[in-house]
C-alpha cells in the first residue's frame, strides 16, 4: 500500500476563497492579506476532511441516552514514541525534526512538515502515526510567490495533521534565515524559514521586514546583491541598470547619491588617505576567500580580484526553483556574505561635503546664480507579480485527493462547478496581465517665477517618484489592474536655462515661459508572470502569449530603472538690450531711470554683482518704422581691464549678452580717460566673444551735468563715433545670436580683427542720467537699434 500525505482541499475551491481575498500588501510588509470571513488557504484543509489531531487524543467516554446492545469496541491503545525510523530508509526522526512527505501526485514536490508527536497504535503498535505543522511553500501562501521569496523558502504554518509515519519520505533541514545565510553549501534537503503563516487569514508574523536596493524589496537569498562601497546600502545589479554578468565585473561600486557626493567631493579636490577597510562578521584574506568559495566559480570569479567586492550570491538559481519545480538535486555553493569596503569609501567618508556651504551661497551668490549642477532620476518602474492562474472549469487541474487510501475526496462531485472567470484580454484574445506602474519623469520648465539657479546648490539631486507594483493576491483575477503610475516630476527653473548634459550637448534652451523639456524618462513597469503548475503551464502560456521567461525571470517581473542623469543648467538672462561699461560708470542708475527696475546704486565700483532686469514699457506713437515694442535691458556688472584674466569679477558674466540684440556702452564722461575706458570694455567683448561687437550698440557719455565732462563732450563723441569701420552688418546678426545661444563657448582665439575692424556705434550721446538729460534721445537711439536689427520684429532669442 503506497501512502501519501493528506492535505488541502481541492484546488478550485483554494482558487475561489483567494479571488475574494483583498490585497492588503503594502510596501515592505510581506502579509498575504486578511479575510474578513474565515478563509481556506490553498493548502487549509476543509476540516471534515482532515483528521484533526484533537480527535485522536482519548477524549472521555460519550453518555449514550439508550443502553447499546453491543459491548463498545474497545479504543485502541495508544502509546507516544520518542524517536521512529523512517521506513526504507536509516533516518530516525524524532519531534521538532523537519520531513519531506510524499505528495500524492508523485510529480509533484515533497511537502515540508515538522514533526511534533508520534504515536503508534494498533496491536503491537503497528500503526504508528505523525503529528505534523505543514510549512507551506510561497505559491501555498494566499499571497503566492513574491520576488523576494527565496526558491527554498518556506513558512511555517499552524496548520496540523496527522498522518501515517508511512507518508515520511526523509529526514530534512528548516533553518533560520541568518542560519541559512551562513550556510556553505545548500543541499536539496535544505530549507529556510522566517515567516511563520496563519493559514487562516492568510498573515505572516513577522508582518514586516527590512528592504534594501532602491526597489525597497526584501533580501532574497538567491539573487545577486552589490553593495555600495559608501553607503553600504544593497542593490539589484537590475535595479542599477546592471547586468548580472556585468555586476559581477565591477571592482568598486558606489550608487548613484554616493558616486554624485564623490564627485562634489573630487571636484572640491580634497585630499584624502586610501585606505582598505574590511567591514562585517567575516575578515578574509585572498586565500581565505578561495578556499571558503571554492565550489562557487561565479563567486571566485568576483570576490578575488579585488579585494573591493561585494557579494550575496545567486549561483543557484533556475527557473524551476521559482516556477514552483522540483528542487535541484545538486549542491549549489552558497559564498558567505562578505563586504569589503573600498578605498572611495574611506576617501567618502572622510571628505567634507562638497559643494558651496550654505553662508557662500548667501555671500556670494553671484557666483552661483547662473550655474548649477544638478543629477536627476526618474522613477524606476513598478514591479509586476508572479501570479497563480486559477484552473478554468475543466477539472484536469484540480489536484488529486492527498487523502490516504480509502479516503473519498468529495469534492469530486462538484465537477465542473467553477464559474467562468471573465478577464482581461488582448487583441487577440490573449489574458492581459497586469504591469506595474510606469516610472515619474523628470521635467524642466520655464518659470517665471524663478529668478536664479541658486536653489540647486543647495538640492542637487531630484529624484521622481517610482511606479507602483501589480496589486496581487497571488492569484490571477479578473478585477486585476495595473500598478499606478509614478508622477512626473516637473522642477522650475529660471526663464533663459539653457540646459545641456553634464560636458556634453545641449538638450534645450527654455528660452520662453512655460517651455519645457523630457530629462529623465521613468522605467516601463514590469511584467507579470503567470506561476502555473507544470501541468497546467503549456495552457498558461497558450492563453498568454505576452508571458515571457527568462533564466533571469525576476528582471521580467521588475519594472525597469528610470533614466538619470547629471545635468549643467546655464542661466542666460533673456534681455533686448545690455548695458555694459566700467564700474561706477551709471548702468544701475541708467536702468534705474529708465524702467521700474530699482537696483542697488552706490558710489563705488562692483555695487552690481548680478544683472538686474528692467522692462522698457512699449511706445505705440512711434509708429510702424519704430520699435514699438517693450524691450527688457540687462544691466550688468561692471568690466575693468583684465577681466578675462578674472581682475574684477571676471567677466562670466558677459554670457548674459548672449542673448541680447542692442548693446549699450555706458562711460563716464568725467573720468580720467573716457576714450580709453570705452575701449577696454570693448576689447574685454571681444575677448569674450567677437560677435558681440558686430551687434548694433549705443554709446552713452554719463554725466554731463559734470563740468569735466561738459568740457570735453563734443571732442570724446566725436573720437569714440570714428573708432571702427563704418560698414554695419546688420542683416547677419539675427542669425549669429541665434547661433550662439545654443554654441557652448565663446571664441577668443583665431579672430584677427583689431577694435577698429568692428562697426563703428550707431549714435554717441551726451546724457545725464541723473539730471535726466539726454534720455529721449537716447531711448530714440536703442529703439532704432532694436528695430534694426529685428527688422521690426522681436527675434526669436
Ligand atoms: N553726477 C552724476 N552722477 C551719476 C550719474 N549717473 C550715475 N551717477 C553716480 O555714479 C555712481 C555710480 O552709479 P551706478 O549706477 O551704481 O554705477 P554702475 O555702473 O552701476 O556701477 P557698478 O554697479 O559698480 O558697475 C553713483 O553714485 C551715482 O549716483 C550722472 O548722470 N551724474
Ligand atoms: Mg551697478
Amino acid at each position: 500500500m503506497t501512502w501519501v500525505a493528506s492535505r488541502g482541499p481541492k484546488q478550485e475551491e483554494s482558487e475561489r476563497d483567494r479571488r475574494d481575498t483583498p490585497e492588503k500588501i503594502k510596501g515592505p510588509s510581506c502579509s498575504g492579506g486578511r479575510k474578513k470571513k474565515r478563509a481556506k488557504s490553498p493548502r487549509a484543509p476543509p476540516r471534515r476532511n482532515s483528521v484533526a489531531f484533537q480527535s485522536v487524543i482519548p477524549s472521555p467516554p460519550a453518555m449514550s441516552p439508550t443502553p447499546a446492545k453491543t459491548p463498545a469496541k474497545p479504543r485502541p491503545s495508544k502509546r507516544i514514541l520518542e524517536s521512529y525510523t523512517i521506513k526504507g530508509s536509516d533516518g530516525v526522526i524524532s519531534p521538532g525534526d523537519a520531513v519531506l512527505m510524499k505528495a500524492p501526485d508523485s510529480s509533484k514536490r515533497p511537502y515540508v512538515a515538522r514533526v511534533e508527536e508520534i504515536e503508534a497504535t494498533g496491536p503491537r503498535g503497528s500503526n504508528v502515526r505523525v503529528k505534523v505543522r505543514w510549512y507551506y511553500r510561497p505559491e501555498e501562501s494566499m499571497g503566492g510567490r513574491r520576488p523576494f521569496h527565496g526558491s527554498k523558502e518556506v513558512f511555517l504554518s499552524d496548520h496540523q495533521d496527522v498522518q501515517s509515519a508511512d507518508t515520511i519520505e526523509c529526514k530534512c533541514n528548516v533553518y533560520s534565515f541568518k542560519e541559512y545565510t551562513k550556510l556553505d553549501a545548500v543541499n536539496a534537503e535544505d530549507y529556510f524559514c522566517r515567516f511563520d503563516y496563519k493559514s487562516i487569514t492568510g498573515s505572516f508574523v513577522p508582518d514586516r521586514i527590512a528592504v534594501f536596493c532602491k526597489c525597497e524589496m526584501p533580501y532574497n537569498p538567491d539573487d545577486l546583491m552589490i553593495q555600495c562601497d559608501d553607503c553600504s546600502d544593497w542593490f539589484h545589479p537590475a535595479c542599477i541598470g546592471k547586468t548580472i554578468k556585468e555586476a559581477k565585473k565591477l571592482e568598486n561600486f558606489s550608487c548613484e547619491s554616493c558616486a554624485a557626493e564623490n564627485e562634489k567631493k573630487a571636484e572640491s579636490g580634497v585630499e584624502t588617505t586610501a585606505k582598505v577597510k574590511v567591514k562585517g562578521a567575516i575578515i578574509l584574506d585572498e586565500i581565505s576567500i578561495s578556499s571558503c568559495i571554492s565550489g562557487s566559480t561565479t563567486m571566485a570569479t568576483l570576490l578575488l580580484p579585488s579585494h573591493c567586492r561585494v557579494v550575496f550570491s545567486g549561483g543557484s538559481r533556475h527557473p524551476t526553483d521559482l516556477l514552483g519545480g522540483a528542487p535541484r538535486a545538486s549542491v549549489s555553493r552558497r559564498p558567505r556574505p562578505i563586504a569589503v569596503a573600498c578605498r572611495a569609501a574611506t576617501r567618502a567618508k572622510e571628505a567634507p561635503s562638497a559643494g558651496p556651504p550654505p553662508q557662500a551661497l548667501a555671500k556670494e551668490a553671484h557666483k552661483y546664480f547662473d550655474h548649477a549642477v544638478i543629477s536627476v532620476r526618474a522613477g524606476d518602474g513598478g514591479h509586476g507579480a508572479v501570479l497563480n492562474m486559477p484552473p478554468g472549469p475543466s477539472t484536469d487541474a484540480a489536484p488529486k485527493s492527498r487523502g490516504g487510501a480509502g479516503k473519498v475526496d468529495k469534492s469530486k462531485g462538484k465537477k465542473g462547478s467553477g464559474k467562468k472567470v471573465s478577464y482581461k484580454r488582448n487583441y487577440d484574445g490573449s489574458v492581459s496581465l497586469p504591469l506595474g506602474g510606469h516610472g515619474g519623469d523628470v521635467v524642466l520648465y520655464a518659470d517665471e517665477a524663478e529668478e536664479s539657479l541658486l536653489g540647486f546648490h543647495s538640492k542637487a539631486r531630484h529624484c521622481a517618484k517610482r511606479g507602483g507594483n501589480v496589486g496581487a493576491n497571488g492569484a490571477m483575477t479578473s478585477r486585476m489592474h495595473n500598478g499606478s503610475a509614478g508622477e512626473t516630476l516637473r522642477i522650475p527653473v529660471p526663464v533663459g536655462t539653457v540646459v545641456r548634459r553634464k560636458k556634453g550637448s545641449v538638450l534645450a534652451d527654455l528660452a520662453h515661459p512655460g517651455d519645457e523639456v523630457l530629462v529623465a524618462r521613468g522605467g516601463q513597469g514590469g511584467i507579470s508572470l503567470i506561476d502555473a503548475p507544470d501541468y497546467k503551464r503549456g495552457k498558461a502560456m497558450a492563453l498568454s502569449p505576452n508571458v515571457m521567461r527568462d533564466v533571469t525571470d525576476k528582471v521580467l517581473t521588475h519594472g525597469q530603472p528610470g533614466e538619470e542623469i547629471s545635468l549643467e543648467l546655464i542661466l542666460r538672462v533673456v534681455a533686448d538690450v545690455g548695458l555694459v561699461g566700467l564700474p561706477n560708470a551709471g548702468k544701475s542708475t541708467l536702468l534705474s531711470a529708465i524702467t521700474l527696475a530699482r537696483p542697488d546704486i552706490a558710489d563705488y565700483p562692483f555695487t552690481t554683482l548680478m544683472p538686474n532686469l528692467g522692462r522698457l514699457g512699449g511706445d505705440p506713437t512711434l509708429g510702424a518704422l519704430q520699435f514699438s515694442s517693450g524691450a527688457t535691458l540687462a544691466d550688468l556688472p561692471g568690466l575693468i581691464e583684465g577681466a578675462h584674466l578674472g581682475k574684477g569679477l571676471g567677466r562670466n558674466f558677459l554670457r548674459h549678452l548672449r542673448r541680447t540684440r542692442v548693446i549699450v556702452h555706458v562711460v563716464d564722461a568725467a573720468a580720467d580717460d573716457p576714450v580709453n575706458d570705452y575701449k577696454i570694455v570693448r576689447e574685454e567683448l571681444r575677448m569674450y566673444n567677437p560677435k558681440y561687437l558686430e551687434r548694433p550698440y549705443v554709446v552713452v557719455l554719463n554725466k554731463i551735468d559734470l563740468p569735466k565732462a561738459q568740457d570735453r563732450l563734443s571732442s570724446l563723441a566725436f573720437e569714440i563715433s570714428s573708432l571702427g569701420a563704418e560698414e554695419c552688418h546688420d542683416k547677419n546678426v539675427n542669425k549669429e545670436i541665434s547661433n550662439e545661444n545654443f554654441s557652448g563657448h565663446h571664441v577668443s582665439a583665431g579672430n584677427d580683427k583689431e577694435l577698429g575692424d568692428y562697426p563703428r556705434p550707431q549714435a554717441v550721446i551726451g546724457a545725464s542720467v541723473l539730471r535726466h538729460i539726454g534720455i529721449d534721445e537716447m531711448l530714440k537711439e536703442i529703439r532704432t537699434a532694436l528695430a534694426k536689427c529685428s527688422n521690426g520684429m522681436l527675434l526669436q532669442p
